[in-house]
């Protein structure tokens, strides 16, 4: 079959912001203007589609762009999207701008709407940008590193003064349904406890008000636990802990501080190459693939395939944080 030769690409950012996101718009852009291919940006994810918010891009669109956090396009949760309505939309105005493609930069949940367009004749390409890491096709997903980093710092910040009083500290870190920012942060940060949602039945208040007088039962003189949002109850822990123990105990939620931010070198290199490799992938006659990183290298995967892949939260690394948190 002859290779249909690709003129035009979009491309959106979707779903939560992540810290990345601007570097793989980078990517794209002058990846494909380096082989002639013109690029539409789309405004604020799937919304921008249905309601055609667009403008071509060019090389000094992506300047200066490196180093930000959020994303220059904009991104939205898209309620329309979730609609045959806005989907068979979408999917119309794709037509009517003359896309050969259209790269999605977002989560599980962008994807599951790429897979809605690819029925309806969109060529849909992804690259995976969450801070929650919960894609199953990919060891990496852009974003991740930076929100580590943030929670980390903001841990290091409330050692020091719970340790100056000798309190316990929750804190409570972003994932609705994933613990992979909560595993981490709690594992860098040094904490003696998580809770995260992959736990299930499992999480229990009780457990870990024991760990905490245990510890200070060793001679610990100040507590870290770090709560994932998917658990939830985070100033009601507090308040139970401080009840239970007497020790002094206070709860901080990061909220929305862990999705912003200068992305980490690890976010703009990821980026910077998963951008180049979807766009290589649209030159090459690919057709609704997602970019994936694993073992240490980027692949090119289907996105059907992709989509029903999965992945287990790591549990050797919680199991480390309790032997470390001795
Ligand atoms: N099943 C689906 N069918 C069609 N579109 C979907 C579906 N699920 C999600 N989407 C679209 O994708 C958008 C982004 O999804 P979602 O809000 O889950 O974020 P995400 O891409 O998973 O990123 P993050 O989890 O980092 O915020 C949704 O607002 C919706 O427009
Ligand atoms: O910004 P919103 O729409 O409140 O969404 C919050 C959710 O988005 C995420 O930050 C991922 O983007 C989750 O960790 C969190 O549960
Ligand atoms: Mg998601």
């Amino acid at each position: 079959m002859e290779q249909k030769t690709i003129k035009k690409i979009g491309v959106l950012t979707s779903g939560g912001d992540a810290p990345g996101m601007n570097a793989a718009i980078r990517a794209v852009v002058r990846t494909a203007l380096y082989h002639d291919v013109s690029v539409i940006g789309i405004r604020k994810g799937y919304n921008g589609l249905i309601n055609g918010e667009i403008k071509e891009m060019y090389s000094k669109d992506v300047s200066n762009v490196m180093n930000l956090g959020g994303t220059i396009l904009h991104t939205a949760r898209c309620p329309e999207m979730m609609t045959e309505e806005g989907q068979n939309k979408a999917a119309a105005i794709y037509k009517i701008l003359g896309l050969d493609a259209l790269v999605v930069i977002g989560g599980d949940g962008s994807y599951r709407g790429m897979a809605e367009l690819a029925k309806r004749g969109v060529n849909c390409i992804g690259i995976p940008a969450t801070i929650d890491l919960d894609m199953n096709n990919t060891e990496y997903t852009i974003g991740f590193d930076t929100a580590v980093n943030t929670g980390m710092d903001a841990l290091n910040k409330l050692r020091d003064t719970s340790s100056s009083h000798e309190r316990c500290s929750v804190v409570e870190v972003m994932g609705r349904d994933a613990g992979y920012i909560a595993i981490w942060c709690g594992m860098v940060g040094g904490a003696e406890d998580v809770m995260f949602p992959e736990e299930k039945g499992e999480v229990d208040s009780a457990k870990v008000i024991q760990q905490i007088l245990e510890n200070r039962s060793i001679g610990k003189r100040h507590n870290l636990i770090v709560v994932a949002e998917g658990v939830g109850g985070t100033q009601k822990l507090a308040k139970e802990i401080q009840e239970i123990t007497g020790i002094q105990t206070r709860a901080t939620i990061l909220g929305h501080l862990q999705r912003g931010g200068s992305p980490t070198a690890v976010d703009r290199m990821h980026a910077s190459m998963m951008g180049y490799h979807a766009v290589k992938a649209i030159l090459a006659g690919d057709q609704n693939k997602v970019v994936a990183y694993n073992r240490g290298r980027y692949e090119i995967l289907d996105l059907e395939k992709a989509l029903k892949m999965e992945k287990t939260l790591d549990r050797e690394v919680y199991e480390v944080i309790k032997i470390l948190a001795i």
